[in-house]
């Protein structure tokens, strides 16, 4: 019955609001792993999450054990020695009544209860401990838990390959399991909880069987409507929170730009915050009368459910009456069962709410195991042949590339060598290919067809590392870390310990040491905003970062993929200028991507891409003698910009403050 109503709220989406029809076209639906569990949860039924529990069971504990098999058997212990202790003093509390409903002078029959007393008391007392004991252990297994999960599942993604990071199905796959390292923690303590609620329980019902069997029957007949309501009332809370989590999303969507700095201008001059704000109260007012009418008719399943549950405990009280009454049963047993039928119930409301959410961990839990196993797949290789010599040759035979779910190839049959010690250009137009070459060169993505070599060791046979440790990259959209100015510079190199006069020489030839050493805190700004010590840099002060963090890996092959997109004229002609230096040594190549043709000029090489081919390759002067050339029409195009002769003049406009004087 649980399952059919979860499925009921499910389709129950609140109404839209004219705002999402205004701003989304539509309800805004999030793509996140909650949202991909949202239809397995309602679906979910009692029996199915009571079958699953061993199963759950058995996965958390493998995770324990592995991690500290001592704790985990301190808490198994623990946790049974919990359960006999309420069995204990049930059985105590027992004796207890029977002494004091016997017959005869009352000190007497309190002498005579003294020791179940007694036992009662150390029951209680003991129960204390373990659970004292449970709390200790959990601390001490949980973080240990928390930190290996986090730890494979954060290494794997780092070894992953780019190409099935850009597969948009594994990424997802992938991604996803980043909600199971908090679930795996939540999960034990759901389980501690339910072993101790199931222990407890098994202890009342012996106790109710020993007294009379059919007080288990009553026990069953008082809890059924009573799991029938907080399943139900679950299950809503779920499609509830659904409903609401999309909402509120929706809202922190709209709100979020408000908070943010670059986007105040917009905001006040366009009146783009009136509209936000008008939003969020439409949306919020539609998302309140969705709450109220949830709220509603989870009112009604408890009464439904207390009502059944009531009733079943007046005809229990009436069957105990009877059995005084007519069965013989003592009083001392009936104040026993009463207890015993009480406390059931609380465990048996305990066990529902936790299995409820430990399921819903365990899906989280199982896309943690599923993307560490698919990551294992889809790793990048960690042994093979290393790259050897000084310098790095790159060659490339027949190298095409597609990435992966494109309906064509990004990079077609290119074969092309890229020598050591010299200055490589590519050029081509937007989407040319050029970017996916550098990540093909670069050892990032391997080919679909074809083959890549360094000195002589193809990519396949390779051990990737020794590829990457060959080079140095300088991407077009340089990362910016939430870290020092000093550590954004030695994350170039992070293998190695860092050293700081490195960092500043490096920051020097990039022309930004001095920026850095004016900021307030120095090399210790948190290049950041919003922390302490926080520093906005400008576009091209990251951008020379990058080139520092590049210089600082200090590697045989420079890979620069559009460096001076953000620097102002005469930096560029610095950067192209100080790249072509690094070549002086014979050693270091230089791979220059770059839409300035008047920086390829200088190249020993250039490679031209159209459409994912390799279209023109020789120095400039070759490219340049070529008729009707790729290369040669691009760069007489780009020249053509800069004759600027015949600038238009101003536009006349009578009485207009800029209206030329007449000539007289
Ligand atoms: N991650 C990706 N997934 C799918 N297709 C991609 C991806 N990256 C690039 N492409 C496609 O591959 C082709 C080549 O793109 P690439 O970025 O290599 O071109 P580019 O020459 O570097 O362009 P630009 O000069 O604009 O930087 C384009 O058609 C692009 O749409």
């Amino acid at each position: 019955m649980e399952s059919s109503s979860g499925g009921k709220q499910a389709g129950n989406r609140a109404p839209l609001s004219s705002s999402e029809k205004l701003l989304f076209s539509g309800a805004l639906r999030h793509d996140q792993a909650w949202a991909v569990h949202e239809d397995p949860l309602l679906r979910m039924s009692f029996w199915s999450m009571a079958r699953q529990f061993p199963s759950m069971l058995g996965l958390i504990t493998r995770v324990a054990w592995r991690e500290d098999p001592r704790a985990l058997i301190v808490l198994m212990a623990a946790q049974l020695a919990s359960g006999a202790m309420s069995a204990f003093l049930l059985v105590a509390t027992n004796q207890v009544l029977v002494h004091l409903f016997a017959d005869g002078p009352t000190p007497e029959k309190l002498r005579e209860a003294a020791p179940a007393l007694v036992l009662a008391g150390s029951s209680s007392a003991g129960s204390v401990l373990l659970g004292c004991l449970i709390v200790k252990t959990e601390g001490r297994l949980y973080p240990k838990i928390e930190l290996s999960c986090t730890t494979t599942y954060y290494g794997m993604m780092t070894r992953v390959e780019m190409s099935a990071m850009e597969d948009k199905d594994i990424h997802r796959r992938l991604a996803l399991g980043r909600y199971g390292t908090d679930a795996v923690q939540r999960m034990l303590s759901n389980a501690v909880t339910i072993t101790s609620g199931l222990m407890s329980l098994g202890a009342a019902a012996v106790v109710l069987a020993a007294l009379h069997p059919l007080l288990v029957a009553a026990l069953v007949l008082i809890a059924v409507p009573r799991w029938w309501g907080a399943v139900v009332v679950m299950r809503r809370a779920y499609a509830s929170r659904h409903v609401w989590i999309d909402h509120r999303r929706a809202v922190d969507v709209l709100l979020y730009p408000i908070t943010r700095a670059d986007a105040t201008p917009e905001l006040r001059v366009h009146g783009a915050g009136r509209l936000l704000l008008r939003a969020q109260e439409d949306m919020g007012r539609t998302a309140a009368a969705e709450k109220a009418r949830l709220a509603g008719a989870e009112a009604r399943t408890e009464i439904v459910a207390a009502a059944l549950s009531g009733t079943a405990r007046i005809a229990t009280y009436a069957m105990l009456w009877w059995l005084l009454v007519a069965g013989g049963m003592p009083l001392a047993a009936a104040g026993t069962a009463v207890l015993a039928i009480r406390n059931a119930t609380q465990y048996l409301n305990q066990i529902v709410s936790q299995l409820n959410r430990m399921c819903e961990e365990s899906l989280y839990l199982s896309d943690m195991n599923d993307s560490v196993e698919l990551g294992a797949r889809h790793a990048i290789p960690d042994r093979g042949a290393s790259v050897e010599g000084e310098g790095v040759e790159v060659v490339l035979s027949d190298v095409t590339f597609r990435y992966p779910g494109a309906d064509r190839d990004a990079l077609q049959r290119v074969s092309l060598t890229v020598p050591k010690g010299k200055v490589v250009a590519l050029v081509g137009e937007n989407g040319s290919g050029k970017s996916t070459l550098a990540g093909v060169i670069s050892g990032l993505y391997l080919p679909t067809a074809g083959n890549v070599s360094y000195n002589g060791v193809g990519i396949r046979e390779a051990d990737r590392r020794s590829v990457f440790d060959r080079i140095a990259l300088l991407p077009q959209e340089v990362g910016c870390w939430p870290m020092t100015v000093r550590a954004n510079v030695h994350i170039g190199d992070a293998d190695r310990p860092l050293v700081h006069e490195k960092v500043e020489a490096a920051a020097e030839r990039a022309d930004i040491r001095t920026v850095v050493e004016e900021l307030p805190h120095g090399w210790d700004s948190i290049a950041v905003k919003g922390f302490q010590r926080g520093v906005r840099l400008s576009g091209g002060q990251w951008q020379r970062i990058g080139v520092a963090r590049a210089l600082y890996r200090e590697r045989d092959l420079l890979i620069v993929d559009e460096p001076t997109a953000a620097l102002d004229p005469k930096a560029e002609i610095d950067m192209f200028e100080s790249l072509r230096s690094f070549t002086d040594d014979g050693v270091t190549t230089v791979l220059l991507i770059t839409h300035r043709l008047a920086a390829t000029a200088t190249a020993d090489v250039i490679h031209v891409l159209d459409q994912g081919r390799l279209v023109e390759s020789g120095s400039h002067t070759d490219l340049m003698a070529v008729t009707g050339g790729h290369y040669r029409e691009m760069y007489e195009l780009q020249a053509a910009q800069y004759k600027t002769a015949s600038v238009p003049p101003p536009r006349k406009e009578a009485g207009g403050p800029f209206e030329a004087a007449p000539d007289d």
